[in-house]
């Protein structure tokens, strides 16, 4: 298809919104943002529901590691206002008890913490290729309709920058996270239990680090926002540049493609920049709130260490406590980045995975009636009316039959809706009113394997997958033989060029045929199509790459091809056109001419000028 693989622009953006489609917006309302966030959540969930298990034991883990790192302090506290002072009265005991509690405490949370870390990466590893797994198999799920209208580029980011982000959460922020969120907690709390004022205290000094947090977290959402979009952009950019390379250097679009990259790049740039802002003014601001804290405290400790309200080694704790709350404040900050673009990297990949594909496949689908040495592939577009999501009209009213095993060629000025027939033949796109039915029954009632086995379209892009010859003309029919594989390529009059080539039928034709000329792509995509066997063929534009060779060469094997099958070659070359029994001109979506070529020429219409203009170019 050449749409999967060149990014559209133009009408195909101010179609349909789409659910995706919202990813490009970098201040969303205020529903709109509760519901991305929803979404978001639910995919979460919906991940981190199989790993229940595995989950709580992280948790477990995490408990235990904290608490052994809150656990020191208070021993510090004891040791020094009960340990120390027994020492004094000879008793040695409490402070060893004091000493191994505090080494005990160590241990534990340190193997605690490393058993953590190797538990929730193993969680997030297995999420991450469950959702590439689900991004992946959800674009190849989707509609032609969605990939007409967001860009491949954009699938691109999905896929890399977009789990990247999540990845870089998942393996280290996340799991920082949780601990320094924990680590806060059970600080505080142990702080009000060993010296409740001071406390109260790191209670009052939250309120400016609340606030600031606050500020830091809506700025940074809407910028982080706007830098995922930014990225998207630049990446959509360089991939439409590289997939549309030839028509770039063709047209010399050097320079404005340049100039549009740069904008792109620098727009990123200044999204970075914002961010950068936003943590520059962040963090400090933590560190001095946390410095000033431990100030206010040790003032306050230490007036009442001197009237005696305070033990000396409870302010060694009430200090230690609150210099250690700060930290997994500032720590919380700087996971805040990565949690800010994995947040935003989940809204955009649970909006595609939210998409639903527009064509859909049956419940309940009719098979189609067999064989009885009738003529299948009998095609009819009864009263089809449709149009591109909500744009102009395409095609208001196409009453057309095609009767088994002939052939059509459609003709008509660009725009007709040539391509769109043959997309709703194909039903890569749904009528919008009317009906497409194939031997009587409605292509939307026929089963999507049974429908892609009887109706095959061959494209001007005749794209080659990476691979052997051989493996790309058994995509018409999986499990072929080799045998089978020779006879389609026999057919079509592929054989003889693909014996030529260094491995034969192992020869690997590389990305996209680097390797075969457009004629001899096109001839083993006949091959696979041959192979394939449908009832009904469509061609799109099959020939239009060709020069005059390597035209006739195909055009050989297209009659081949097309012999004893229904067929629809949309053409421009009146010489594939000779070869249809009948031929259609079609004009705003409507069939101006009908008949036999020879009808058509001998006329006044359309096509007898056209015959007329290009008997004349060949003199
Ligand atoms: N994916 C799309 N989204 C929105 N509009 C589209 C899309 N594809 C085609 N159109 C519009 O539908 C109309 C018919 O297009 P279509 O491709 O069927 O014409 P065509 O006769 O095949 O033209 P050509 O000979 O130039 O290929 C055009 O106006 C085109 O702009």
């Amino acid at each position: 298809m050449t749409a999967t693989t060149q990014p559209t622009t133009g009408p195909a953006d101010r179609r349909r919104p789409t659910d995706a489609a919202a990813d490009d917006e970098t201040s969303l309302g205020k529903e709109a943002s509760r519901s991305v966030r929803r979404r978001s959540m639910h995919l979460l969930g919906d991940l981190l529901r199989p790993h229940k298990k595995a989950l709580a034991w992280a948790a477990v883990l995490v408990v235990a590691s904290t608490l052994g790192q809150v656990a020191g302090p208070w021993l510090v506290a004891v040791a020094i206002d009960q340990a120390v002072p027994a020492l004094q009265d000879g008793s040695v005991t409490p402070l060893v008890l004091s000493g191994a509690g505090y080494l005990a405490a160590a241990v534990l949370g340190g193997v605690a913490a490393g058993a953590y870390v190797r538990a929730a990466a193993r969680i997030a590893q297995a999420v991450l290729l469950d959702l590439r797994r689900r991004v992946f198999r959800q674009t190849q799920r989707l509609s032609l309709e969605f990939h007409e209208s967001y860009t491949s580029g954009r699938i691109i980011s999905r896929q890399t920058s977009d789990l990247e982000a999540l990845r870089e959460l998942l393996d280290g922020g996340l799991t920082g996270v949780v601990s320094s969120l924990l680590l806060m907690v059970f600080t505080f709390v142990s702080l009000l239990l060993i010296d409740w004022r001071s406390g109260l205290l790191l209670a009052l000094a939250f309120i400016p680090a609340w606030l600031l947090t606050r500020w830091f977290q809506r700025m940074s959402q809407r910028f982080y926002r706007e830098q995922r979009t930014a990225s998207a952009r630049l990446i959509v950019k360089f991939v439409e540049t590289m997939t549309g390379m030839r028509a770039v250097q063709a047209f010399r679009r050097e320079p404005t493609t340049e100039a549009d990259y740069r904008k792109l790049g620098e727009d990123y740039r200044d999204a970075n920049l914002q961010i950068f802002g936003v943590n520059g003014r962040f963090q400090p601001g933590l560190i001095l709130i946390g410095n000033l804290t431990v100030v206010a405290a040790l003032a306050v400790g230490g007036w009442r260490v001197l009237e005696g309200t305070l033990a000396v080694g409870a302010l060694a704790a009430v200090l230690l406590y609150c210099k250690r709350f700060f930290q997994p404040v500032q720590q919380l900050g700087m996971f805040y980045n990565s949690f800010q673009s994995a947040t935003a990297a989940l809204e955009k990949v649970s909006g595609l995975l939210a998409e639903e594909p527009t064509v859909t496949e049956p419940a309940d689908p009719t098979p189609l009636p067999p064989a009885d040495g009738q003529a299948r592939g009998e095609l009819r577009l009864d009263h089809v009316r449709f149009q591109y999501g909500d744009g102009p009209v395409v095609l208001p009213d196409l009453d057309l039959t095609i009767p088994g095993g002939q052939t059509v060629a459609v003709v008509g000025t660009t725009g007709a809706g040539k391509s769109t027939v043959a997309k709703l033949v194909t039903r890569f796109y749904d009528a919008s009113a009317g009906a497409v039915r194939l031997d009587g029954v409605d292509v939307r009632d026929l089963a999507s394997a049974d429908l892609r086995k009887a109706v095959v379209m061959v494209t001007q892009e005749a794209y080659l997958f990476s691979g052997s010859v051989r493996e790309n003309i058994a995509l018409g029919r999986p499990g072929a033989t080799q045998e089978e594989i020779e006879a389609a390529a026999r057919a079509v009059g592929a054989h003889e060029f693909v014996l030529d080539m260094p491995d034969g039928y192992d020869t690997d034709v590389n990305k996209r045929g680097g390797r075969v000329s457009a004629g001899q792509r096109q001839l083993l995509s006949f091959a696979r199509a041959f192979l394939a066997d449908p009832v009904v063929l469509v061609l799109d534009e099959a020939t239009s790459s060709l020069d005059m060779p390597g035209e006739r060469l195909v055009q050989r094997g297209l009659q081949t091809l097309l012999a004893d099958r229904t067929a629809i070659i949309i053409a421009h070359r009146l010489s594939t056109v000779a070869i249809a029994d009948r031929v259609l001109v079609m004009e705003h979506g409507r069939i101006v001419e009908d008949g036999t070529p020879a009808e058509l020429i001998e006329g006044d219409g359309q096509y007898a000028r056209l015959h007329e203009a290009w008997q004349d170019s060949l003199v």
